[in-house]
């Protein structure tokens, strides 16, 4: 059940408190109740139950595949982060979104939906010393994690058809897409790629893209995962639970015991939430931290696990001394390239901009699930690898996992995509997205205060290698030579804004840092290491470096980002991750 009072809690005591209701916390939470026995309380901070389940009453930018980005940034799904001044941007600014609803970034995301290479998740087995995290046995969780309702451009036997979450090819036509797909067969550099979700199958090329939507409905942790679990009598969601940290209890040996956790009111519900007089629940077994890669380094520090240098300062006394918290942030960027296109294009900005046009596919979307917003925002994408006699690798070794593994992504939308920034008023365009994918600079999540309800200070040092800045420049170039290719003659007109005026290294490298943004993929903050490793936050069955009783399940724990869009990822790991809590339960 969900609930949103604190007093219809019928007991402080649980096998299990997950702490995040998000994409990795709520596969948990029906992973752990498959068993009757067991109980489990999810403690989250969103103050809204909309979208547990789909129903009328919940939040059309939420369901509407299209309209996800609309959801993000600065509305009430979203924590509005922003990052502080990055020194590789011209000292810029700007918003850091983070899903503010049940089912956390999966219900406020762009729906794309992949795995990661092989190559990621056997570094990852092997940068961890634990096999059972490569890609030979992770690949299984697919079929539990994932249910195809849409046969057409994808290979069938490297999906799941009967797991949790929906994933489904595009339902509608962009204009752009037969000229994608022909450049495809122009460009030998851009091959065509049969099935793009990652995994066995190598990322290179382009192809159609998949999205975690079924029926023209977006699928997330909260309509999957939770809807089918949200009546079991022993699993108890409570939301306008925002944790303030966990509270230490008896430990073993040398290992600090970490089963209590302390949680408040969240922010917009009461005058002054930190007043409230805080709340504890306990765990039996173990406390699983699911707050995601800026929420579980936060809480961390709050609970005194972390830099003693960073958290003396703040009054916050060091139970477990680890520097490794909150370090390490690794993430993907993006770079809108903007071109101009035909005036007679069928683009879809006259569309954006005609409000009766948007009213009308609103209502066709909430009468039936059809129509332009059913549909995601782009159809086509792809990735690319950096020639290996690239100058770079004479200083840099290559950061990718293997030679299946790209360096960068191209996105290719069929109308002004730029998030954050309002579409002109006039104007038909298209956008090549590039997503830097094998980032070399790694930030930090830092606490600004010792109040849990004051926002965290996000660091992740965007563009302050040579390597990520030069994949940059040359992915700019890259697709300033796609667009030359004959399937768009006609087509594009020109370049968009900066673009334009970038010739140089140095023109393109000023324009990179003057419009790169973040596609809102953070991991890494309490990263895995080797059981015996003195870095890392947590060892490769997921507990916490130096404490007992304590876990973490998501986003933050893998040490690197992946190499794709990451949801896919996340419910991988959570799938296993459940089943590693599981055996460990069963041992004792
Ligand atoms: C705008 C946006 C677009 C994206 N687009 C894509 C995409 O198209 N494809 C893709 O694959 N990935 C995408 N991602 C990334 C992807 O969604 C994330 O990598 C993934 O969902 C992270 O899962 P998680 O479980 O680590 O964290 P989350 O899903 O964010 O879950 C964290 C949960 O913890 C809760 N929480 C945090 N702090 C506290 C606290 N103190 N107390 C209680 N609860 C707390 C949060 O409310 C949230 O529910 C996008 C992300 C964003 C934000």
């Amino acid at each position: 059940v969900t609930i949103s009072s604190f007093s219809q809690l019928k007991t402080s005591t649980y096998d299990y408190v997950i702490v995040g209701a998000g994409t990795a916390g709520l596969v948990l939470a029906n992973r752990l109740t498959e068993d009757p026995n067991v109980s489990v309380l999810v403690l989250e901070a969103v103050v809204s139950e909309s979208i547990v389940l789909h129903s009328d009453q919940g939040v059309v930018a939420a369901e509407a595949p299209f309209l996800g980005p609309t959801l993000t940034p600065n509305t009430p799904y979203d924590y509005n982060y922003t990052v502080v001044p990055q020194v590789g941007m011209n000292h810029r600014t700007f918003a850091y979104p983070r899903g503010r609803l049940l089912g956390g970034s999966s219900s406020a995301n762009y729906l794309f939906h992949q795995y990661g290479t092989f190559e990621d998740w056997n570094m990852l087995a092997s940068v961890t010393g634990d096999s059972e995290w490569s890609w030979n046995n992770i690949k299984k969780y697919i079929q539990k994690a994932n249910g195809h309702n849409t046969t057409g451009q994808f290979i069938p036997s490297l999906h799941g058809f009967n797991g949790v979450t929906s994933v489904s090819l595009p339902g509608g036509n962009y204009s752009i897409d037969q000229r994608v797909i022909a450049a495809t067969q122009q460009l030998p550099e851009w091959p065509f790629n049969q099935d793009m979700s990652g995994g066995d199958h190598s990322l290179l090329g382009i192809g159609w893209l998949q999205s975690s939507a079924g029926g023209g409905v977006r699928s997330s942790s909260s309509t999957s995962y939770l809807a089918q679990a949200n009546t079991r009598p022993n699993l108890t969601v409570l939301i306008n639970a925002t944790v303030l940290k966990l509270v230490q209890t008896q430990g073993s040996g040398s290992l600090k015991g970490f089963r209590s956790v302390q949680f408040g009111p969240s922010l917009g519900t009461v005058s002054n939430p930190a007043a409230a007089a805080p709340k504890t629940v306990t765990a039996r077994k173990e406390v699983i931290l699911a707050a995601g890669a800026i929420g579980t380094p936060q809480i961390l520090k709050l609970s005194g696990i972390g830099d003693p240098s960073e958290l003396g300062p703040l009054h916050i006394q060091t139970i477990v001394n680890n520097p490794s918290v909150g370090e390490n942030l690794s993430d993907h960027t993006l770079l809108p390239n903007i071109f101009t296109v035909a005036d007679q294009a069928s683009t879809l900005d006259n569309f954006l901009r005609d409000q009766t046009d948007v009213n009308d596919a609103v209502q066709q979307w909430v009468q039936n699930k059809t129509g332009p917003f059913a549909n995601n925002v782009v159809n086509t994408f792809g990735f690319s690898r950096l020639p290996s006699n690239a100058a770079i690798f004479k200083t840099t070794r290559d950061p990718a996992p293997g030679p299946n593994s790209p360096h960068w992504e191209l996105i290719l939308s069929n109308f002004w995509f730029n998030p954050g920034i309002a579409q002109p008023a006039t104007g038909n365009y298209m956008t090549m997205v590039a997503v830097l994918i094998r980032p070399t600079s790694r930030g930090t999540v830092k606490l600004a205060s010792n109040n849990p309800y004051d926002k965290p200070l996000i660091d992740p040092k965007y563009l302050t290698t040579d390597f990520d800045v030069f994949v940059k420049r040359e992915a700019v170039k890259s697709i300033m030579e796609f667009a030359q290719a004959p399937a768009w003659k006609g087509y594009i007109t020109g370049r968009f804004g900066n673009f334009a005026s970038a010739q140089t290294d140095d023109q393109i490298d000023a324009y990179v840092r003057s419009l790169t943004t973040t596609i809102f993929h953070p991991f890494g903050t309490a990263a895995m290491s080797p059981a015996n490793s003195k870095t890392g936050v947590t060892n490769p069955d997921l507990t916490v470096k130096g404490t007992v009783g304590l876990r973490i399940v998501d986003a933050s724990v893998v040490p690197f980002v992946p190499s794709s869009h990451t949801q896919g990822p996340v419910y991988l790991l959570a799938e296993r991750a459940a089943d590693i809590i599981k055996a460990a339960d069963h041992l004792n």
